[in-house]
Formats: structure tokens, sequence, C-alpha cells
């Protein structure tokens, strides 16, 4: 059966759900196409889960820093029940997600959408015709491939997992391996990271990553650099890690963390002239791919932004604007906060501490040691790091790192600070609520 739609849009995720509901909204006839669970991976199978299983984490650490100073002793962590609270936000997401969209007068397909030609898509027994499409199929994890890579468990799974067993392994030092070695650990597992070269989460200031890794070899969480692991073999109820230099590590299960694949093959691109290479679809400045009538956000992108939520959500909100007619500039990407929900956190946004270094004459760096400040003394906190970059000629921030537990929060503010152009005039007599982490700005930023 064939109908005819002004929108298709495939994927269900933060990017295609935004995109198809405020085109809707704006009156068009649009359909979704999901050939998984409604409602994509934040959701069901990546930020809010995670955050639901770190939030305990956030409570067993807090009561582990305060041990002698009020708190007898660190709670112990119930994997099972942990689980359960979790399923309680997730079990929900696909049916509701599914739901809000066909009360906005969508029309919702459950299968894998593929590309007729420029103009038709195949679902299953329908086709469906489109003025545009917007493609939002995200990504999902990379599996290296090496000898046994069939025994690799995924985010997926650890999201999941029924029960923590003693030991785990995650492949790959890059956001996923921080924040769940951070959940595993604080859960009671034996947690090893395996990381193929000397720079895991390469992309942030590495003072702060070396800090963050002693914080969690402190806890037990043991780090394998410069290793490339070429074989796993399933010895018993473990598996057996190896490398090419005799590095060799026995572990329960083990986890692929070395990145996400975007979802681009199922969709059959070649049958409607759609480019793309190995980390996504391309676009130009106006989310169009090289079929005019075809547009493409979130994670299925290759770019250079990061592949988060937010990111997802503000290409969506741009991309309904530019469809309806409210909008004809090119998208403009505002600087993106990210952060490693870890053990403590870490964040940054802007100008790095090394682009900074390698442009004295232009950037000035502050390096402070928050660690005695009264927000972090009163949780008797391990570590807490921030530095600061300022732009020498206009005075204003242009780059924050830190590493705290309440980094999350932390670049929150200087991400606003960065992107409203405020000066540190402007903060001397601005009044907060004391003693909150906003009444500490004003001595980071002066
Ligand atoms: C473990 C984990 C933790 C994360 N934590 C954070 C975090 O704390 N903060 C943050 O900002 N970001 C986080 N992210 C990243 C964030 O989840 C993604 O950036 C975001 O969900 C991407 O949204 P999207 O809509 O582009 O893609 P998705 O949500 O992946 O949606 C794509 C949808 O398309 C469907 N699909 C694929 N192919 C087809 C097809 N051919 N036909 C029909 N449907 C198809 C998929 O099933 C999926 O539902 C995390 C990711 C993971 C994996
Ligand atoms: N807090 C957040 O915002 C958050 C949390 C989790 C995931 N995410 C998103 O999900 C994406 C995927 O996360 P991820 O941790 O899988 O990927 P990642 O890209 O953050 O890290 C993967 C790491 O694996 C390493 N690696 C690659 N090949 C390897 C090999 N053969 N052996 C060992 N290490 C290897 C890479 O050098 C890299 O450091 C992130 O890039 C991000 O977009 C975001």
């Amino acid at each position: 059966m064939k109908k005819i739609y002004d929108v298709v849009v495939i994927g269900s995720g933060v990017a295609g759900q935004t995109a198809a509901s405020g085109l809707a909204f704006a009156g068009k006839n649009v359909a979704i196409v999901e050939n998984d669970l409604w409602g994509g991976t934040c959701a069901n199978r990546g930020c809010d889960p995670k955050k639901i299983l770190f939030s305990v984490v956030e409570a067993h650490n807090k009561s582990l820093h305060l041990i002698g100073k009020g708190i007898e002793e660190a709670p112990i962590i119930n994997w099972s029940q942990l689980i359960a609270f979790k399923n309680t936000f997730t079990d929900p997401v696909p049916e509701q997600s599914k739901k809000r969209l066909k009360a906005s007068g969508i029309d919702v397909y459950n299968a894998t959408a593929e590309f007729i030609d420029a103009k038709n898509i195949k679902v299953q027994d329908h086709i469906l015709e489109a003025a545009q499409f917007v493609i939002a199929t995200g990504a999902r994890p990379a599996l290296i491939n090496i000898e046994g890579k069939e025994h690799f468990l995924t985010s997926d799974d650890f999201l999941s997992l029924p029960n923590m067993p003693d030991k785990l392994t995650f492949i790959g030092g890059g956001y996923i391996a921080f924040e769940f070695a951070a959940i595993a650990n604080a859960a009671g597992a034996q947690v090893d990271v395996i990381h193929h070269n000397s720079r895991p989460l390469k992309a942030y200031d590495q003072e702060l990553v070396s800090a963050l890794m002693s914080q969690l070899e402190a806890k037990g969480v043991i780090f394998h650099l410069d290793t490339n692991i070429t074989l796993i073999e399933k010895v018993g109820q473990q598996f057996k890690l190896t490398d090419d230099k005799g590095f060799e590590l026995t572990t329960d299960l083990v986890f692929a963390t070395t990145g996400r694949l975007a979802n681009t093959e199922k969709l059959k691109l070649e049958n409607a002239d759609v480019t793309y290479d190995k980390k996504g679809i391309i676009v130009n400045d106006y989310l169009q791919t090289s079929n005019p009538a075809i547009y493409a956000l979130g994670d299925v992108l290759s770019k250079k932004q990061p592949k988060l939520t937010p990111v997802s959500s503000l290409e969506a909100s741009y991309l309904v604007s530019l469809l309806t007619n409210k909008n004809d500039c090119p998208i403009a990407y505002p600087k993106i906060p990210t952060n490693v929900f870890s053990s403590p956190k870490l964040a940054q946004v802007g100008v790095t501490v090394l682009e900074a270094e390698n442009s004295k004459d232009k950037y000035e760096v502050s390096t402070i040691d928050a660690s005695n400040w009264f927000n972090y003394l009163r949780v008797n906190e391990p570590v807490s790091k921030v530095n600061i970059i300022i732009d020498k000629d206009s005075g204003l921030l242009a780059g924050a790192s830190c590493l705290n537990n309440e980094a999350d929060q932390l670049i929150n503010f200087f991400t606003f600070f960065i992107n409203k152009e405020i000066k540190a005039a402007e903060l001397a007599d601005a009044v907060f609520a004391y003693p909150t982490i906003a009444s500490d700005l004003t001595y980071f930023y002066t």
C-alpha cells in the first residue's frame, strides 16, 4: 500500500521525535518509522538509564567520603534492586513515546526503512512517498574486529545486567568506560579498563584525566594503557583477553566501549543518492544531504560536534524552523559542554588548556585547586580542580574544564557565560544563594 506525506522521519530518538513533533505541530502531514524501541538511545539505553544507575553511585560515594565525619559505614549497593528501579523509568518509554507521537497526529510505522529511490521508502509492505525525508537513525555500539568479538557485550547489555559479576572489563577508554567503571566499581566489581594508546578521554585536559584515573585507581579500578587486545577466548565461564605482546587478563564479562557506528547501511542510501562516510551521513550547514530533499541530523551525522542529546535536540529544532520557513540561515552551534559522569565527574567546554597553551599570546589559563573551598570541604571531596581560560583581548571566558562532583552543574554556568559573553565585571555584582556552587562563581572568574 502506498501513502503520501509531506515529511517522513526515520528514527524515533531525540532527533527524530523532536523533528517529527515540531513539523506536525506546524501543520505538516508527517510519518515516523522506527525499527527498534520507540524513544531511541537516550531514554532507553543511554543517558537516562545510565544516570539512574549513577544516582546510587553518587549516594554511595558521598557516604564513603563522610565516613568518620558523621557516617559510620558506606551503604552496600543492591544491584538487582537498582536495575529494577531503573526499569521503572525505561520500561514505559517505548509505549509512551509512540503514544505521544500518535497523539500529535503523526502516523507511526514499526519497521526498518529502506530508500527505494529519492522520493519513496519501503517500510515492510508499505511504500511511503514524501516531498522531504529526515534521517535520524542514530548510532550503535562498534565492535572492534578481533578474533572472539562474538563474546563482546555492549553498553546496552551493561544497562540491563541482571547481576553484577565479580570482575568485568571495558575495552576502550572513552566516555562509556569511565562512567560504567565508576558504577561497576561502586557496585563491588573488580573493574579493568584496557585502552589501546596512552591517552584515554583524549578530548579532555590530560592533567584532569590523569587525576580522574588516580581517583578511580584509589577505588580499585585498574587501567591498562597502550594495550591492544587481539583475541578473546572463552575459558570455562570466563573470558581470556590477550594482546600480541604477552598481556593476558581473565574476566567474567568483556564490554566493547570503543565508540559507536552511525546507522547508515540498512537505509539503502545509494538508491536516494545520499552520500556518507565512515563517521556517518554528510550534510551541509542546512543539515541537507547530497540529495536536497533529504535531511539528516543527530548521531547518524558525520560531524565535528559531539554526538550528544542536546546536540540532536538543537539540530531537530533548527530543522523544524528551516522546513517551516521560519529560518533560512545555516545552523549555528553554540559552545557545547561535555560531561563524563564518573567518580568524580569531569566536564569541559570551549577552548581547552592544550589549545590555550599553544596560543599563549591569545589566552591565559588559571589552574584552580578548589579542594579546600567550603563547598568541597563540607562533603570531604578528595579532589576539586578547575581550569579557566580567558581570552586576553576581550577578557571573556573562552573555555573551562573541571574535575569534581559538581562538574556537571558547574560546566553549565561556564557554558552560559561563554555563549552569552558575560564579563567577569557583570558577575561581580550578581547575587547568588549562599553557600551553593553558584556562589563560588565569582572566585573562579574574576
Ligand atoms: C551509554 C550511553 C550513555 C550516554 N550518555 C549521554 C549523556 O549522559 N548525555 C548526552 O548528552 N548524551 C549521552 N549519550 C549520547 C546520546 O544518547 C545520543 O547522542 C542521542 O541519544 C542521539 O539521539 P539520536 O536521536 O540522534 O539517535 P538515537 O536515539 O540513537 O535514535 C535513532 C533511532 O533510529 C532507529 N533506527 C535506526 N535505523 C533505522 C532504520 N533503518 N529504520 C527505522 N529506524 C531506524 C533506532 O532504532 C533508534 O531508535 C549516551 C549514549 C550512550 C550509548
Ligand atoms: N556523558 C556523555 O555525554 C556520554 C556518555 C556515554 C556515551 N556518550 C556518547 O556515546 C559515544 C560512545 O561512547 P564510547 O565510550 O563508546 O566512545 P568514545 O569515542 O568516547 O571512546 C572510545 C575509546 O575507545 C578507544 N579505542 C578505539 N579502538 C580501541 C581498541 N581497539 N582498543 C582499545 N581502545 C580503543 C578510542 O581511542 C576512544 O578513546 C561517545 O562518543 C558520546 O558521543 C556520551
